[in-house]
Parts: C-alpha cells; sequence; structure tokens
C-alpha cells in the first residue's frame, strides 16, 4: 500500500453529493483530494470539513488573489478547517505573500502555503498579449519570489519542474496539473504532461481531475495512474 499518494484528484464536481459519492469509493492511502472553486461554491467549508474528518489530506484550491490583509485572513480561516495544503496566487506579490506566511505561520498547526505561478492552461502567446515572457521564465521569476517569501512551493506544469527543482532546491514543492495520461484529452489544458513523465520531471504531487473524475472506471484509472508512478 501507498501511504503518500502522490496523485490529488481535482473533486472539480457541482454538489456535496458528487464529491462524497467519489471519496467514499476511495481511501486516503490511495489519493489526496483537492477541493476548488466549482464544489467550494456549491458546498462551502462544511464539505471540506466532512473529508478531513475522513482522514483525506485536502488541497483547498482557491487561488486567493486580493490585498496582503484578505488574503493572509482567508488563509487563516482554510487552517481552522483542517486542511492540508491553500495556494493563493503569486502575482499577488511580496506584500501578500508575506503577510500570509506570517499569518499562518504564528498558527500550531499550519497548512502548506503554495503559490500559483502560471496557470497551465495558459501558453506563451495568452502570456505575450498580457505583456509577459514565456511560460518558462515567467514560472521561475514567480516561483523565485514564492520561495523569498517564505512559501513552501508552487504550482506549476511539469514541463517546469526540472528547471524549477534545479534553483529551488528538492525541499520547494511542485505541485503540478496539467496531467494528461498517453492518449487522454487535454481539455483546455495547454502545458500538460503524462503522470510517470511528471514525477520524472520532479514533480511532487500531481494535481489530476477529469481523466480520473470522467472515466468511465474513475477508481482503476486512478489504480493505473498509481501503478504507473510505483
Ligand atoms: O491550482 C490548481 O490546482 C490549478 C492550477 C493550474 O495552473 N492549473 C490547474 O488546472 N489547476 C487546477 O487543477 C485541476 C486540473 O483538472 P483537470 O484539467 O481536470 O485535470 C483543476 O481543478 C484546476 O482548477
Amino acid at each position: 500500500m501507498n501511504f503518500d499518494p502522490r496523485v490529488i484528484v481535482a473533486l472539480d464536481f457541482s454538489s456535496a453529493a458528487a464529491a462524497l459519492a467519489f471519496a467514499d469509493r476511495v481511501n486516503p492511502s490511495l489519493c489526496r483530494l483537492k477541493v476548488g472553486k466549482e464544489l467550494f461554491t456549491a458546498s462551502g467549508p462544511a464539505l471540506v470539513e466532512q473529508l478531513v474528518a475522513r482522514g483525506f489530506d485536502v488541497f483547498l484550491d482557491l487561488k486567493f488573489h486580493d490585498i496582503p490583509h484578505t488574503v493572509a485572513q482567508a488563509c487563516k480561516v482554510a487552517a481552522s478547517l483542517g486542511v492540508w495544503m491553500v495556494n493563493v496566487h503569486a502575482s499577488g506579490g511580496r506584500k501578500m505573500l508575506e503577510t500570509t506566511r506570517d499569518a499562518l505561520e504564528a498558527l500550531p498547526q499550519r497548512p502548506l502555503l503554495i503559490a500559483v505561478t502560471v496557470l497551465t492552461s495558459m501558453g506563451a502567446e495568452e502570456l505575450a498579449e498580457m505583456g509577459l515572457p514565456a511560460p518558462a521564465t515567467q514560472v521561475e521569476r514567480l516561483a523565485k519570489l514564492a520561495q523569498s517569501c517564505g512559501l513552501d512551493g508552487v504550482v506549476c506544469s511539469a514541463q517546469e519542474a526540472r528547471q524549477l527543482k534545479q534553483i529551488c532546491g528538492t525541499d520547494f514543492k511542485l505541485v503540478t496539473p496539467g496531467i494528461r495520461p498517453v492518449g487522454s484529452d487535454s481539455h483546455d489544458q495547454t502545458r500538460i504532461m503524462t503522470p510517470k513523465s511528471a514525477m520524472q520531471a520532479g514533480s511532487d504531487y500531481l494535481v489530476i481531475g477529469r481523466p480520473i473524475t470522467q472515466s468511465t472506471d474513475p477508481i482503476l484509472t486512478l489504480q493505473q495512474i498509481n501503478a504507473e508512478l510505483a
């Protein structure tokens, strides 16, 4: 049995019932779970607490991006739910990142604080349109900022993982969505990689949603991915 699962399943469902139906079929040794904007908007903190009570490591993915005080307070409330990981946008800037880190560090028990660099749905053209450099350059810039602000790691694509592990070191956590098993639909993701290649490149955690949740047999698909990573 794998007691340190690398796969974080994105529970991108529109109801608590659908999320709990999935959670009923897995256990904390098979995967960690992510609650994002769709599910949280539908179900709120009660669902998060239920998943935590079942023993899952829960990544609360609300990608906070606001003024420092607002983000720090929101992350403190997230911590009170018992979540394992929370995220904010690195582009919120140094003051926001440091204020949030300080607020969490003052707690007796705190979640990992992770910064989103460049969304995995975005490619070079979209960044250029916003006056930003190519993904690898922008991701590196934001990862260095997050690390210098004392965050625990970043969300990036697995395509940048090798580069970031070299620059930021092995302890700096890399959480990588945009994971697609061979032959699966890329949907709206642009910077993608297979589960095995992502791990080989240095990802610490693989965020996987639709390839698992929309599979005809989600649990089998999750088990196959875990087997590929073992
Ligand atoms: O922070 C995230 O989790 C995240 C960051 C990012 O850059 N890209 C990204 O896809 N995500 C999330 O990861 C999940 C990916 O889902 P799938 O594309 O269905 O595998 C979604 O819940 C996204 O909200």
